[in-house]
């Protein structure tokens, strides 16, 4: 290794006289600089016989990381950390106790691929102009980013481009498929007060099998999304991006973020929670679009809400009301594209990446808006084409509550089933109240078996005293109870239903009262007049 340092040092070296020499005074004749300026790159690649290749920690432009990066560093600490003595370690995932060993920065390490040998450094980040105050825009552009240094025999140049380097990549893909932690990624201003990414190991506990909803359109959206996954070829034999977009609309409680889970896990995606409001423009927009990974789910919750506060901010805090309101959206969203594109994010800025030019940066992607109120989205949204599929997200039906039943109580039939499910059609109630009636009832037994428990389980590991703890919940969950309370809780409903509220009574009320008086002073005078 020795060799190759002085190689690669000598490589410097010459540099540094062709730097040197072409800083030369102006009075060294201008033919002479030339000549010898040419010359140093000859003799340094005459002389050395290693070649080195950089792979720097963010792209040339500085816009998005370097995937080559991510893959030589797991490669490395898979493949070659053995031979190295200084070496980093990290818990990156709640549910394993390995932690990810990586290599520590100036550490060499040395591969060997088809009887050549490659020399491996992690090179620290260095100041590129040392004194110099830049101001920049992106995160660490005024610094050189981390990178490796490969350095490998000329006479290997063949091998190392065509075969090693793919090699490192295709193992890098087989390791990461093997032990992949799914993310869950969140935006927030930075210290510079710009829009970065930060993640959490994500495991969301819902799957299709819990989701309460009508089976056939369950059914309907797991084959969508099967053919979506398997859809690389299609896509680009028609010239399409390879993305979907659902759009998920219903009350509140309906189970549209139970449901992002559910597809997350389903394809086995992270999963981005785009938040808006931390934005600041169409640019920072653009950079954190493309700071996301392929295999994705991009999510935006409550977009109604969003879109409100960006046409609020536009307005100026101008009320509008009705029609008004969606003429003034589009005329705002208009206008701020040709003004204020520098200082807003805007909804054309954002469906650019939905469906625009930008959506073809990256691949596997799926685009998930949610909204409590459908009818206030920008039309612009909600244009056919624009998302793939709207997916109503409904109140608890009776095929929706046995999904319920059989998750929390795991039981598929009941003699109150005909009962409850007849109130379901009468009432509106959502999957959420349903579900919290089947847990309140799961939580009574839980601490009651926790009292139970807790004298006999003593001096037991702590893993055996749970799963007993568990299994014994579930045997003394007491549907009857349950169901019989959920009965009460759905005539309650319906009742209530029935009823008009107070303030609608209230109303009433005082409409009548003003529609007396006002007939009392018409038909004063002839009442007066009849009286008399
Ligand atoms: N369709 C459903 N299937 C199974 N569980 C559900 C369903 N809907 C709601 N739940 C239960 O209710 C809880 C709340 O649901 P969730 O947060 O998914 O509703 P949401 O539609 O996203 O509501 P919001 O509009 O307020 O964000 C979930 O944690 C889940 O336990
Ligand atoms: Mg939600």
């Amino acid at each position: 290794m020795a060799s190759v340092e002085t190689w690669v040092g000598f490589g410097s070296a010459m540099a540094g006289v062709g730097l040197l020499w072409s800083r030369m005074p102006e009075h060294v004749h201008e033919e002479a600089r030339y000549i010898i300026s040419s010359l140093v790159p000859m003799a340094m690649s005459y002389f050395n016989p290693y070649e080195q290749i950089t792979v720097s920690e963010y792209g040339e432009e500085r816009f998005r990381r370097n995937k080559m990066f991510d893959a030589v560093s797991t490669y490395l600490s898979r493949v070659c950390a053995g031979g190295a003595c200084k070496l980093k370690a990290e818990l990156c995932n709640n549910t394993k106790d390995d932690p990810v060993v990586t290599l520590d920065e100036n550490q060499e390490v040395v591969d060997s691929f088809d009887g050549a040998r490659m020399w491996w450094r992690l090179c620290p980040k260095a100041s590129k102009n040392k004194g110099a105050i830049n101001v920049s825009y992106y995160p660490g552009e005024t610094d050189e980013p981390r990178c490796f240094r490969l350095v490998f025999h000329k006479r290997h140049r063949q091998l190392v481009l065509s075969s090693y380097l793919p090699s490192v990549v295709r193992r890098w893909r087989e390791l990461t498929a093997k032990n992949r932690q799914r993310r869950l990624f969140t935006n927030h201003a930075s210290e510079g007060n710009k829009s970065v990414w930060t993640s959490v190991p994500y495991n969301p506990p819902a799957t299709f099998d819990m989701l309460a909803m009508d089976h056939t359109k369950k059914v309907d959206i797991m084959e969508d999304l099967t053919a979506f996954q398997k859809g690389k070829e299609y896509h680009s034999k028609v010239g399409k991006a390879w993305k979907r977009g659902y759009l998920l609309h219903g009350p509140p409680g309906t189970g549209k973020s139970t449901m992002i889970g559910a597809m997350a896990n389903f394809l086995d995606y992270d999963v981005y929670d785009l938040d808006l409001t931390s934005v600041k423009n169409n640019s920072e927009l653009r950079k954190l679009f493309l700071d996301t990974t392929d295999k994705s789910i991009i999510v935006i919750e409550d977009i109604d809400a969003i879109e409100d506060e960006l046409t609020t901010k536009r307005k100026g805090n101008k009320v509008v009301n009705g029609d008004d309101e969606i003429r003034d959206k589009r005329m705002l969203v208009e206008f701020a594209d040709k003004n204020d594109e520098k200082s807003r994010v805007t909804l054309s800025g954002l469906l650019s990446f939905v469906d625009g030019l930008w959506s073809a940066c990256g691949s596997e992607r799926v685009f998930m808006f949610t909204t409590n109120h459908i009818d206030r989205l920008d039309p612009a949204l909600i244009r056919p084409g624009r998302m793939d599929k709207h997916i109503e997200m409904s109140y608890c039906r009776f095929e929706a509550f046995k999904v319920l039943a059989k998750s929390y109580l795991d039981i598929t039939d009941h003699s109150l089933f005909a009962e409850i499910g007849r109130l379901l059609n009468e009432t509106d109630t959502t999957p959420a109240d349903v579900a919290d009636n089947l847990m309140v009832r799961s939580k009574r037994n839980g601490e009651i078996s926790r009292l139970l428990l807790d004298d006999e389980m003593d001096g037991s590991p702590p893993a055996d005293v749970a799963n007993n703890f568990m299994l014994r919940c579930k045997r003394k969950r007491d549907a009857d109870e349950c169901l019989a309370g959920l009965v009460q809780t759905l005539k309650k409903s319906k009742m209530e239903s029935a009823t008009p509220p107070m303030d609608i009574i209230e109303e009433e009320a005082k409409e009548e009262h003003n529609l007396t008086q006002k007939k009392a002073t018409e038909g004063g005078g002839y009442m007066m007049n009849a009286r008399c």
